[in-house]
């Protein structure tokens, strides 16, 4: 049986996290967290062996530490990392035994996305990238946009293609968009909508559109679950639901 604590249990992704937890068979919910408890305190008197965390950006990496600290497996949904937290924890994770998996996008449609997106990449000239969420997300561009220009990069780097074509001479708005890893990524917030996200991939001629709309929050937790099953199967820091997939 897996003991999760949720931290930010009373957010809008925890609240969906601790009710997938409860509802799962081989799982038990022996600890909601929100800013201001001693999370290390409370996950080791709770005898938890996992620990869920969706909170902010800013506090996402504190947390991870400490509940490494407490001695659980983290499964890690915030947004909003840079490589050189990624380092730290990956660093932190060794040094504790744990396993950690950090994750841009739970929702099976939105790491297919990632994937068909690289995969697809070498093969246009040109591509960018359009996030579309809620106008109450903290953190822009999203973390998945920017996984996916990064995968989008790679992908077009292995196989040598040319950088993107773009004649534009003046932009002082910056309305071509943020270039994550070269490739513009461009984030939408409109009330109304929820997390989606378009890659558009250009040749003369012809376009292809890979996109992913998640239109409730119940989309993240079957790779939740499957992220609190599998994290302590992987040694170390895991970055991406894909590699728990086998994709
Ligand atoms: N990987 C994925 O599939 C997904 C990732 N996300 C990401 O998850 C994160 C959370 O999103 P969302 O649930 O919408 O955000 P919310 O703002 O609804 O929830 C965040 C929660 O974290 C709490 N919190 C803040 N600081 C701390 C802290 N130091 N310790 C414990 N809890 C704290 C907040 O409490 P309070 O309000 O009291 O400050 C709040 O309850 C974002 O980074 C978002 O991008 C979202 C959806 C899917
Ligand atoms: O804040 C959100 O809501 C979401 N955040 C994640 C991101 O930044 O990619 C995942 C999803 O898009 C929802």
């Amino acid at each position: 049986m897996l003991k999760v604590a949720v931290i930010g249990a009373k957010g809008r992704m925890g609240t969906y996290v601790c009710e997938a937890v409860e509802g799962a068979e081989d799982m038990e919910l022996v600890a909601r967290l929100d800013a201001g408890d001693d999370l290390a305190e409370v996950i080791k008197t709770a005898g938890a062996t996992h620990a869920v965390d969706f909170t902010t950006p800013q506090t996402a990496e504190a947390n991870a530490m400490a509940a490494l600290g407490a001695g659980v497996h983290v499964v890690v949904g915030t947004t909003g990392w840079t490589e050189e937290a990624y380092a730290r924890v990956r660093e932190a994770a060794a040094a504790a035994g744990k396993s950690v998996l950090i994750a841009p996008n739970f929702a099976i449609s939105a790491v297919l996305a990632m994937k068909f997106a690289a995969a697809a990449a070498p093969y246009f000239e040109s591509v960018e990238v359009i996030e579309m969420h809620h106008p109450d997300k903290l953190d822009a561009p999203s973390g998945t946009a920017i996984a996916t220009a990064k995968g989008i990069a790679a992908a077009r780097e292995a196989a040598g293609a040319p950088a993107l074509p773009d004649n534009t001479q003046t932009d002082e708005l910056g309305t071509r968009g943020g270039k994550v890893t070269g490739v513009p990524v461009h984030a939408v917030r409109l009330r109304g909508l929820y997390a989606s996200e378009e890659v558009l991939l250009g040749n003369p001629g012809e376009q292809l559109v890979v996109r992913t709309d998640c239109f409730d929050r119940v989309s993240f937790m079957p790779g939740v679950l499957l992220g609190l099953r599998k994290v302590a199967d992987y040694q170390g820091l895991t970055i991406g639901l894909d590699a728990f997939l086998g994709l």
